[in-house]
């Protein structure tokens, strides 16, 4: 069996996110932006409300950070020019990445067409100023198939990583999901077209992250885990990620 990654591994793949409330919670993210910088260096990113991207731009300005922000979130259904506005708005701010739900209830009803519309869209938007996380929803998408059907559909030009959920949808990354992703990713990168993975959504333990590890390493390889090409999105982890990590 693969052994875990030390846990100062895990902490720069880490999006450290804040997903509270859209309004009045500056005080925690400066608390989030404070907690990015650790004993054992930086995390990859923050994720906040696009709310907050100033004040995290502010407080992290040439600290190497990331500024991460969601869009159409978290429900994936609003119009695609609202979408556009709120991106524009988070890329002016300072975001540098933008993590996006993608249209999959639509996509679930047979409309193959607003998916990959929408990322075009924003991609557009995003060329040379922010990477784009396209986020599926994994825990609402009934089967296997559909998952991998998804995963297709999301793998636009433009669009850096795949991730799996929101962490609001009540069932959040599990094994499957990200099996289910790992298998598109292989197949893409075999083909050239080479994408990232962002885990996100009830990942609290070193147990989950073992259990990532271990599909991720058997079919994506040892060099897949770096921050260009893995995140771990949790609001919960950094913790118990510094308390298993070696004082001194
Ligand atoms: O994008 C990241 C997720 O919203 C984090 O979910 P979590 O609060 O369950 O860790």
């Amino acid at each position: 069996m693969a052994s875990l990654t030390p846990a100062p591994a895990w902490i720069e793949l880490l999006d450290l996110t804040r997903l509270e409330a859209a309004v009045g919670d500056e005080d925690a993210v400066t608390d989030l932006c404070r907690r990015a910088r650790t004993r054992y260096g930086n995390v990859a990113a923050v994720c906040v409300y696009p709310g907050y991207v100033g004040l995290a731009r502010d407080l992290l300005t040439d600290s190497g950070i990331a500024i991460a922000t969601v869009a159409n979130f978290p429900g994936g259904d609003q119009r695609l020019e609202q979408v556009l506005a709120e991106v524009g708005r988070a890329l002016r701010d300072g975001a540098t990445e933008i993590d996006v739900v993608v249209p999959y209830r639509r996509w679930l009803q047979g409309d193959t067409h607003s998916v990959p519309a929408l990322l075009d869209r924003v991609a557009e938007i995003c060329a040379g100023r922010a990477q784009i996380k396209a986020i599926l929803e994994t825990g609402l998408i009934p089967s296997s198939a559909e998952c991998q059907a998804l995963a297709w559909a999301c793998a636009r030009p433009g669009v850096a990583f795949l991730k799996t959920s929101t962490g609001k949808a009540g069932r959040g990354a599990t094994p499957e999901a990200v099996g289910d992703l790992v298998r598109v990713l292989a197949s893409l990168r075999d083909a050239g077209r080479p994408m990232g993975l962002k885990i996100a959504g009830g990942v609290r333990t070193r147990d989950q992250l073992q259990c990532y590890y271990e599909i991720i390493v058997q079919t994506l390889g040892g060099g897949f885990f770096q921050p260009a090409t893995l995140r771990i999105g949790a609001s919960s982890l950094l913790d118990e990620l510094l308390a298993a990590a070696p004082h001194g």
